[in-house]
Parts: structure tokens; C-alpha cells; sequence
């Protein structure tokens, strides 16, 4: 059968399509920039929103770079990372969404921590080899990129370990609060909770905090395990590996694995 002929507006689309493809990575390193930068946190102190001199002030971004970080702020606010409106004399004023709210440093639900672990070349770079990857007997991009799987280098550079570890707790912290005012009913009626790979343990914290009765195990790598410094009474920590036994208990909580960093071993 012939192949299909695509028309030229579809083929214009496409090359729209493709293009935005093409510079995804983009929209990353807008929001790392607007991390680095602090430009949440700036607007958070102001208490109110903002106008581009008044940033580029609190922000020391020097005259020669006004305009194109007139154009970042654009993007940002395309992006809905920070609003916009006009104030009664038509100046324009950025401002704060929800989105930005969870880059703001000081707030309890913050997850800057994630954004930074999940955006530093430690993690990105190995997605430059995917392709050779299929081809390759390695078991994860990663390994093939550093000649050895995630759990070593961790255990070996205990900088990477802080991060990823920071990284997670934060996302814990927040999928923490949205469960515990959310969906309480889940824990109705457990006496035990396991956190299978719980990290440095804040879920299974928060979880003891809110539920007392429940006793809660968390579970990881040895080499997690011994570097939890705050070990909180009523919870236990075990350090072992997950693919030789996990410790008993009523339920099992698994938050969020990805399979790369499993060395792909649930796929
Ligand atoms: C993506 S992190 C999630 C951490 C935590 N559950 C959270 O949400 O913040 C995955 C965790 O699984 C742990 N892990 C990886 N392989 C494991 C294994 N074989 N046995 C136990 N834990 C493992 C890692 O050390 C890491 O702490």
C-alpha cells in the first residue's frame, strides 16, 4: 500500500510540533533559572506583585541583561510559573501562581529540593545515551553513562546521597500533607505500615506523628539507612534490599520508585 501523503499544513504543523519538541528541555532550564535566580522568593518577601525594575532590582540582574530577562519573565508567565496583570496606572506587575508557591524556599511545602536533584546534569546527563542504551546489555542509561548503576555511585559520593535524599524528602513532605488532610482513610484499621525504599523516612514519620497505633518500619538500602541522623523513636529503620525479603507488616507503601534507579529490575 502507498504510503500515506500528508498535506503541507499538516506537515507545518508538524514542524511546529517537532520544534516543540525539540526545545522542551527548554521549559527545564526556565524553571531551574527561575530557582537559581530566587525570583519566587523575591516575590514572596515583596508581599506584593511586582514590577520587572523592581525585580531586576531586588534580583541584582545588571542594565545590560533588562531586556532579555524581560523576555525570561514573559516565558515564565507563558509557561504559568508567575502571573501578571495591570495595576490602575497600566503598569505591568508579576506576581506569584501556585505553581511558583512550591519554589518558595521558606514554605513548609516547598519542593525546590526535587527540582534541584531532578535537574542536575548527575541525573539529566545519562538521558543523552537512551538510544545507545537499547542497543546495550547495561541495565540502565545511567550505568551505561557512568559505567556503574546509581546505588554505587551514591554509596560511593555521599554529596549525590544528600540530594537525592533532600530531593525525595521533599516530595515526601508535600504528598505527605495532601494524604494526611486528603485521604486519612486509608491507614483506618492498620496496626502496621512498611515504607518500602522510605528513604530517609518522612512519610513513615508523618504517618506515626498522625496515627500513633500504627507502627511504621521504614525500609531501604543500607547505605540510606545509616545516614538518617534524626531516627525518630516509634519508628523503626531497617536497612536491607527489597528483592531479598521486605519486613512484614499490614501494608506495604512503595512512593515513588523509578524503575532506572531500581536498575530496572521491575520492568
Ligand atoms: C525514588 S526514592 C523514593 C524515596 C521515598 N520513598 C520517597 O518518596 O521520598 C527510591 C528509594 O528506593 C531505595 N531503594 C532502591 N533500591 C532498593 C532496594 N533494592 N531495596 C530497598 N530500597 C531500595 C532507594 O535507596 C531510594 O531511597
Amino acid at each position: 500500500m502507498a504510503e500515506k501523503e500528508f498535506t503541507t499544513a499538516e506537515l507545518v504543523e508538524a514542524q511546529a510540533q517537532v520544534w516543540n519538541l525539540m526545545f522542551g528541555y527548554l521549559k527545564s532550564m526556565c524553571l531551574k533559572c527561575s530557582l537559581e535566580l530566587g525570583i519566587a522568593d523575591v516575590l514572596k518577601k515583596h508581599g506584593k506583585p511586582m514590577e520587572l525594575s523592581e525585580l531586576t532590582s531586588a534580583l541584582s540582574i545588571p542594565p545590560s541583561k533588562f531586556e532579555p530577562f524581560d523576555r525570561f519573565m514573559a516565558t515564565l508567565v507563558h509557561l504559568e510559573l508567575f502571573g501578571k496583570k495591570q495595576d490602575d496606572l497600566g503598569a505591568t506587575k508579576y506576581m506569584l501562581t501556585p505553581a511558583s508557591h512550591l519554589l518558595v524556599k521558606d514554605e513548609a511545602l516547598n519542593i525546590t529540593p526535587l527540582i534541584i536533584l531532578n535537574l542536575d546534569p548527575f541525573i539529566c546527563d545519562s538521558s543523552h545515551v537512551l538510544a545507545p542504551w537499547f542497543k546495550s546489555p547495561k541495565e540502565s542509561p545511567f550505568e551505561l553513562y557512568f559505567g556503574k548503576g546509581i546505588t554505587d555511585v551514591l554509596g560511593e559520593k555521599p554529596e549525590f546521597n544528600k540530594m537525592l535524599n533532600e530531593g525525595m524528602a521533599s516530595d515526601s513532605r508535600f504528598v505527605c500533607n495532601v494524604v494526611m488532610t486528603s485521604c486519612r482513610d486509608v491507614f483506618k484499621g492498620l496496626k502496621s505500615v512498611v515504607d518500602v525504599g522510605g528513604g530517609t523516612g518522612t512519610m513513615a514519620r508523618s504517618i506515626a506523628h498522625a496515627f500513633p497505633g500504627i507502627k511504621c518500619t521504614v525500609f531501604d538500602l543500607p547505605h540510606v539507612i545509616d545516614t538518617v541522623e534524626d531516627q525518630q523513636p516509634g519508628v523503626e529503620y531497617v536497612g536491607g534490599d527489597m528483592f531479598a525479603s521486605v519486613p512484614h507488616a499490614n501494608a506495604v507503601l512503595l512512593k515513588p520508585f523509578h524503575l532506572e534507579r531500581m536498575g530496572g529490575k521491575l520492568l
